[in-house]
């Protein structure tokens, strides 16, 4: 992710940093509408066919970005791609990003938004204009973009690619949406509803999304039946906010302390794994670490979770540990156990059932495969059905970790359109592949052995039930202290995580992604 991304701010105009770009300005920050406070909003007096007649470089890679997620790209994938195409650098690369990627988040509110100021359902607009209008909406409502640019801009925009009819229409549904600040259009356009249906369209949500994680947060004890609705609001703000930028420091490859004295970037030490450092300012992937793979990207939670498998003691192991990753790709936690195995002279296998991730994962461990080598330990990366491991290889390992295939839900800072892409339907097929994963990972583990079941979603269908479910059904597994665990290898105060045994993370309480931790013994 660029230092840029990190310029973007929260939509509903939180506090931000200086304009990254002079195309914005003027903008207060309590998120009213520029032009309101000192006289009319500003609004260009240029008729659409005498502006410019190209969109600026920075909108048109956005645009095609949002054009090609709704064709099913991924945004994360899909952006960089587009700025370099376009020899966008610097702010004009930030400015795209935060564009893009703040649209796709707010892009449940901004519709309905576009709706009432274009008097007809968005289904009933172009699709090539809607997205214009969408970004038009974003340079309004969630960035520095003064009244007038934005619209200009846009009308250019929609000239360029959907013709002067489109950029009449953008052009007039641009002038109605400048006419009121976004709490305004929050008023207007909130339903009259229950409290799911208000905050799903006040903070840009699916709905089904929205009731899932409030069951998710009193499920897992981060609520009660009275601060159910505080906590759940803060959840959902915090799903808006751009994730920080985290490097894990590898160990045995990498210091803390080698990436905190990098020249050129801004950077502090993580508030909970040990190995992470948090950089505000300046390119990760100008370090040599990064580059050279003995240091990564990756979420705090993430961290936390394989120095929490290798945490607890193991029993009955006769000689070297031998270590499972039953999911592997594309290989974030790996290349920590890794590092974690190399110190402890323990084997570990890293298991993917796709070709294309298990590459991913021989990138990733590129640095720890030749240190293995040259040490003569077992790290090895197979492709496989991690659902066939267990009766392949029974009471094999003595740590598996089975970080399990999920809806993502945990992680919705990191992937702007993740939350418009899934569905409950998602959660039928994810049920028993988990479940069929889990099962054949303590199938796996050697009796004193321990596992870790993680996903990067809260939701309970996917955490508490799959692992109730799996352990009902077997006499020889019993659950361990996960929020005990984590406290151990944190170098914080770990607050919040549950009440126990299993553990959940959570976006708004300690600033990670939604991680969900189950730590499993096997007893015989
Ligand atoms: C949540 S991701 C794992 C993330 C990984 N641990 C990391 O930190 O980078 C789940 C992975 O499980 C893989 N997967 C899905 N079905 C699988 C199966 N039957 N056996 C093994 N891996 C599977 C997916 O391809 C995906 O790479």
């Amino acid at each position: 992710m660029s230092a840029d991304r990190r310029g973007d701010r929260p939509t509903d105009g939180g506090r931000g940093g200086r304009p990254a770009d002079d195309r914005r300005g003027g903008r207060p920050t309590d998120g009213r509408r520029g032009g309101r406070r000192g006289g009319p909003p500003q609004r260009s007096r240029t008729a659409p066919a005498q502006r410019g007649r190209q969109g600026d470089p920075s909108r048109l890679a956005a645009y095609t970005v949002l054009r090609a997620v709704a064709d099913g790209a991924y945004a994360n994938l899909e952006l960089p791609q587009e700025i370099r195409r376009r020899r966008l650098s610097g702010r004009d690369a930030g400015f795209a990003t935060e564009l893009t990627y703040g649209t796709l988040r707010m892009q449940g509110l901004y519709d309905e938004i576009i709706a009432v100021a274009a008097d007809r359902p968005v289904r009933r607009l172009d699709p090539s204009a809607l997205d214009v209008l969408r970004l038009g909406a974003h340079q309004l409502f969630g960035m520095r973009v003064p009244e007038h640019a934005a619209a200009d801009q846009s009308v250019a925009l929609a000239r360029q690619v959907a013709g002067a009819g489109a950029a009449g229409l953008v052009n007039a549904v641009m002038r109605r949406m400048s006419e009121r600040t976004l709490e305004q259009w929050r008023e207007e356009v909130v339903p009259d509803q229950p409290a799911a249906a208000r905050l799903a369209v006040s903070t840009s949500h699916p709905e089904w999304v929205v009731k899932a994680l409030r069951q998710a947060l009193v499920g897992h004890g981060a609520a009660t039946k009275e601060t159910i609705d505080e906590r759940l609001g803060e959840l959902l703000t915090a799903h808006n906010v751009p994730a920080p930028v985290t490097l894990v420091a590898r160990p045995g490859l990498s210091t803390a302390e080698e990436l905190l004295g990098a020249v050129g970037l801004t950077t502090s030490a993580g508030e909970h794994s040990p190995f992470a450092v948090v950089i505000a300012g300046g390119d990760p992937g100008s370090l040599a670490a990064v580059r050279e793979g003995r240091a990564a990207v990756q979420d705090e939670g993430s961290q936390l979770l394989p120095l929490a498998l290798a945490q607890v003691p193991v029993e009955g192991v006769d000689g070297a540990e031998r270590w499972l990753d039953l999911c592997a790709g594309p290989g974030g936690k790996a290349g920590l156990l890794a590092s974690l195995a190399a110190e402890r002279g323990a084997a570990l296998v890293a298991n993917e059932v796709s070709e294309h991730r298990a590459e991913l994962v021989r990138q990733t461990l590129r640095p720890a495969l030749a240190a293995a080598r040259e040490a003569g330990r077992e790290l090895e990366v197979r492709v496989g059905d991690g659902r066939e491991v267990g009766a392949e290889e029974p009471a094999r390992y003595h740590r598996v970790l089975v970080d399990a295939p999920c809806t993502g839900l945990g992680a919705l800072r990191r992937r702007p359109e993740a939350r418009w892409r899934r569905s409950p339907d998602d959660l039928t097929t994810l049920g028993p592949l988990q479940r069929d994963l889990l099962t054949s990972g303590l199938d796996a583990l050697a009796p004193g052995g321990v596992l870790a079941y993680a996903t990067c979603s809260p939701h309970l269908s996917e955490t508490r039930f799959v692992v109730e479910d799996v352990l009902r059904r077997r006499g020889d597994a019993e659950l361990l202290d996960a929020p005990e665990t984590l406290q151990q290898v944190c170098v914080g105060d770990l607050e919040g995580t549950g009440d126990g045994p299993m553990a959940q993370l959570w976006p708004h309480l300690h600033g990670t992604d939604g991680m969900f931790l189950a730590l499993i013994r096997k007893t015989r």
